[in-house]
C-alpha cells in the first residue's frame, strides 16, 4: 500500500485535473453557446458584448476609488449572474480505476464516457455519468500511478444520486458485494427516502428517492465552517442561488442547497454546516467542482472581490489553449473555472 503526502497530492492534483484541458484558443468573435445550459442562462453572448467597463480599480485613489470600487463591485455580481454557468464535473482520486469504474456502472448504473491515460504525467483519468458531459454534471476519476489509498478527511460530504426506488437499488448494490452505511428510509428529520453507501475508496453516496431527473447525480455535499459566510461567497463570488436552506436543530446542522438552477434539473452544492464545528480535516482525496463560465478572467475578478483567493490566475493552460481559473472558498473547497467554448472543443 503506497500513501502520499497531502502537498504529493496537492501537485498531482494540479497535473492531473488541469492538463486534459485542451483545445484551439478562444476566438475573438465567439461562436453562439453549444452548451445546452440550465433553464436560467440560455442568452447567448460574446466575449466582447460581456466586457464590463471600469473592471481596473488599481488607477484610482482616496474617494475615487472607494466610488469606483462600489460600482466595480455591482457590476462584479450583475456579471456573475448573467454569465452562462453550469457545474460541468466533480475531480477526486480513486487508488484503482477499473474497481470503481466497475462499481459505478454496475452498482449506480452510470455509463463510462472517456478515459484518458497520461503517462508522461503517471496518471488517468476516467469520466462518468448519467449522460454527455456537455450537458451533464459528471465524476471526474484520477488515479495516479502507484497510489492505491487516500484519506478522504471529515469535510467531504458524500455525493447525491436521485434514484426512483432507494430499497431496490440498495438491494442491487448489496447483491453486487457494495457496502451500505445507512439503510434505506426517511432522512432524520424529514420525510425524503435515502440510503447511504460507500464506493471501493470509502466515498459515500446518499442514494435520495426522487422522480424521474435529467441529472441522477445531483448533489456534492461539502461540510463548512460558518454557513452565512458560505452562501454569501457562492451568491456573490461563484453567482449561485440560494435554492434551499434548512435548519434540522434536533441533529445540530443547516445545510444550504447552492447552485445554477432548480435542485430536481441541475446538481447542486450542498453546503452543511454542523453546530459549533468550524474547521474540517480535508484529506487528500477529494479535489474540486468545475464550472464553466464565458470568460475566466471576470470569473477571477468577481472571486477577488468578494474575497475569495485565486489559486491559479486566469489565463490558457501552458502548452494548452483551454482557458481556466481555480480559486478557493472560505473553507478551503477548490473550484476550477473553464472557459465554455474551450470545454465543447475538448470533447470534440
Ligand atoms: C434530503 C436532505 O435533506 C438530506 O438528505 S440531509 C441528510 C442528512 N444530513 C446530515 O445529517 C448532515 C449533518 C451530519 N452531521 C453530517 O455532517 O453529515 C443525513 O445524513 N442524515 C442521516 C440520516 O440517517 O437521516
Amino acid at each position: 500500500m503506497v500513501r502520499i503526502l497531502p502537498m504529493a497530492a496537492s501537485s498531482s492534483l494540479h497535473l492531473s485535473s488541469l492538463l486534459h484541458y485542451s483545445s484551439p484558443s478562444d476566438p475573438i468573435q465567439r461562436p453562439p453557446h453549444p452548451l445546452s445550459p440550465p433553464s436560467r442562462h440560455r442568452r447567448i453572448k460574446t466575449s466582447k458584448s460581456t466586457r464590463m467597463e471600469g473592471y481596473n480599480i488599481t488607477a484610482c485613489t482616496g474617494n475615487m476609488a472607494q466610488a469606483s470600487t462600489a460600482v466595480t463591485e455591482e457590476n462584479a455580481l450583475e456579471w456573475v449572474k448573467k454569465d452562462n454557468r453550469r457545474m460541468l464535473h466533480v475531480v477526486y482520486r480513486v487508488g484503482d480505476l477499473d474497481k470503481t469504474i466497475k462499481f459505478y456502472t454496475e452498482c449506480l448504473g452510470m455509463k463510462l464516457l472517456r478515459k484518458r491515460d497520461i503517462p508522461e504525467e503517471r496518471y488517468t483519468n476516467a469520466f462518468l455519468g448519467y449522460g454527455p458531459e456537455d450537458s451533464h454534471f459528471v465524476v471526474e476519476l484520477t488515479y495516479n500511478y502507484g497510489v492505491d489509498k487516500y484519506d478522504i478527511g471529515a469535510g467531504f460530504g458524500h455525493f447525491g444520486v436521485a434514484v426512483e426506488d432507494v430499497y431496490k437499488t440498495v438491494d442491487l448494490i448489496k447483491a453486487k458485494g457494495g457496502t451500505v452505511t445507512r439503510e434505506p428510509g426517511p432522512v432524520k428529520g424529514g420525510k425524503t427516502v435515502i440510503a447511504f453507501i460507500e464506493d471501493p475508496d470509502g466515498y459515500k453516496f446518499e442514494l435520495l428517492e426522487r422522480g424521474p431527473t435529467p441529472e441522477p447525480l445531483c448533489q456534492v455535499m461539502l461540510r463548512v465552517g460558518d454557513l452565512d459566510r458560505s452562501i454569501e461567497f457562492y451568491e456573490k463570488a461563484f453567482g449561485m442561488e440560494l435554492l434551499r436552506k434548512r435548519d434540522n436543530p434536533d441533529y445540530k446542522y443547516t445545510i444550504a442547497m447552492m447552485g445554477y438552477g432548480p435542485e430536481d434539473k441541475n446538481a447542486v452544492l450542498e453546503l452543511t454546516y454542523n453546530y459549533d464545528v468550524k474547521e474540517y480535516d480535508k484529506g487528500n482525496a477529494y479535489a474540486q467542482i468545475a464550472i464553466g463560465t464565458d470568460d475566466v478572467y471576470k470569473t477571477a475578478e468577481a472571486i477577488k472581490l468578494h474575497g475569495g483567493k485565486i489559486t491559479r490566475e486566469p489565463g490558457p493552460l501552458p502548452g494548452i489553449s483551454t482557458k481556466i481559473a481555480a480559486c478557493v472558498d472560505p473553507d478551503g473547497w477548490k473550484t476550477v473555472f473553464v472557459d465554455n467554448i474551450d470545454f465543447v472543443k475538448e470533447l470534440e
